[in-house]
């Protein structure tokens, strides 16, 4: 078992990695109940938990047993499996459902699932009663590693991705690593983009570990899963710790190809043709890319980028989306991007293997000319 705590004045919390959290959930999440459950759930001994289809359906019955076993009870939120969660309509489904079950200021909601149901569960709990209090249980790779951790909580709107949402912190991380064993092999990929994005935005050893052991990771081989979780979860620990609002720069370099890959999800209609990891997979070969044509990254590291990535079955060619726009529709979708200050897009390129920083010179009309430039080639 491996304890990461995420340092933050007043809401420091723990992330914990194991097989098997979940068939415990009640001695883990039960015992955190006891202690910090202030509302009414205590007496009533009922539990709001959001999950999606698939997320119930593989452990939800486990979960429901292990609380049951200590006299909870969980009331279940189930939505559809998908992006299309994170959408107001859904928020506002949920957000009813909980005033409906009297869920107070000082309950806590419980969201199983992936980022998705995370992100839509953390959104809820930060305006439900001006701001609940949330515990992760996330079921993918990609929110073990990634989104489960460091409180963005977002819905997607029309004008494009986690546009509307809050910094809001969960109270507690539970990643049990065997829920990984269910996961089809294209969602473990999605996870695994941003395992290797710690390692290509600030540790080299740690990139040249995914090198050597991705296929293990893709493979469920135990130890490297659990190596490859909780060396992530510490590496955004330190960022979210320094810089949790992404004021100083330092949290903006967890967004390493997500500016390409955000742009590439709206363009693709945040749907199963990219999902959200292959987009980064492809933002992060852009940006190596990109940076490389600016003279700052050897073609050399761009292309062991590119390699590594392509060795885990992620796709790296933009060209190979069918996408029938150019590069300007591209760099379009990016004027919504979060990082926008004073008209400038700030770019996360880099320097080297685990050298990422923000470069605020970009041209976004030099980055549409590359895209179409990648769009084009074969
Ligand atoms: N808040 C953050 O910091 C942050 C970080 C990274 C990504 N995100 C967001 O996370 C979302 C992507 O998350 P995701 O990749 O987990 O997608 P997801 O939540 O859609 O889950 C992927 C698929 O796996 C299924 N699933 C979940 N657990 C399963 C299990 N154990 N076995 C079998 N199937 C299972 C889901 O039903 C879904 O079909 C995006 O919306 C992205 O923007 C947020
Ligand atoms: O936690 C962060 O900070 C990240 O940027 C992690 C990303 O992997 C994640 O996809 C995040 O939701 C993107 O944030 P956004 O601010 O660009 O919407
Ligand atoms: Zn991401």
């Amino acid at each position: 078992m491996a304890d990461v705590k995420v340092h933050l004045a007043g809401r420091s919390y723990m992330v914990r990695v194991d097989d098997g959290l979940l068939d415990d959930t009640v001695v883990q999440a039960g015992e955190f109940i006891e202690r910090y459950h202030a509302g009414g759930y205590d007496s009533r001994r009922k539990i709001p938990f959001v999950t999606d289809q698939n997320a119930f359906a593989h452990h939800g019955e486990i979960v429901a047993h292990s609380l049951a076993s200590d006299g909870y009870e969980i009331d279940w939120f189930i939505t559809e499996p998908g992006e299309g969660a994170k959408s107001w309509e859904v928020l506002q489904e949920l957000i009813d459902w909980l005033l409906e079950r009297g869920v107070e200021r000082g309950d806590t909601i419980f969201a199983l699932g992936g980022g998705v149901i995370g992100d839509l569960t953390g959104f809820a709990a930060s305006i439900l009663k001006r701001g609940c209090k949330f515990v992760q249980l996330p079921t993918t790779l990609l929110a073990q590693v990634d989104s489960s951790v460091g409180g963005k909580t977002a819905i997607n709107v029309a004008a494009g991705k986690n546009l509307v949402g809050a910094f809001h912190q969960p109270s507690l991380v539970l990643a049990d690593t065997s829920a990984l064993r269910t996961l089809p092999l294209r969602e473990l990929r999605c996870g695994y983009a941003e395992v290797i994005k710690y390692g290509i935005l600030g540790d080299a050893d740690f990139f040249a570990w995914c090198e050597e052991n991705g296929a293990k990771v893709l493979d469920h081989d135990r130890e490297a899963v659990k190596y490859a979780v909780t060396s992530s979860i510490a590496a955004k620990a330190r960022i979210v710790a320094e810089d949790e609002r992404e004021t100083s720069g330092a949290r903006a370099l967890l967004n390493l190809g997500h500016t390409f890959g955000h742009a590439l999800e709206a363009e693709t209609g945040y749907s199963d043709r990219l999902l959200h990891g292959e987009a980064v997979a492809m933002g992060m070969v852009l940006a190596a890319r990109y940076s490389a044509q600016r003279g700052f990254l050897s073609e050399n590291d761009a292309a062991r980028i590119t390699s590594a990535i392509a060795a885990a079955g992620l796709a790296t060619e933009i060209s190979s989306l069918g996408m029938t726009c150019d590069g300007q529709a591209l760099a379009d979708h990016m004027l919504h991007d979060k990082k926008m200050d004073g008209g400038t897009l700030p770019f996360i390129l880099l320097r080297g293997i685990g050298d990422a920083f923000l470069d605020r010179e970009v041209s976004l009309s030099d980055v549409a000319a590359f895209l179409s430039e990648q769009l084009a080639a074969a």
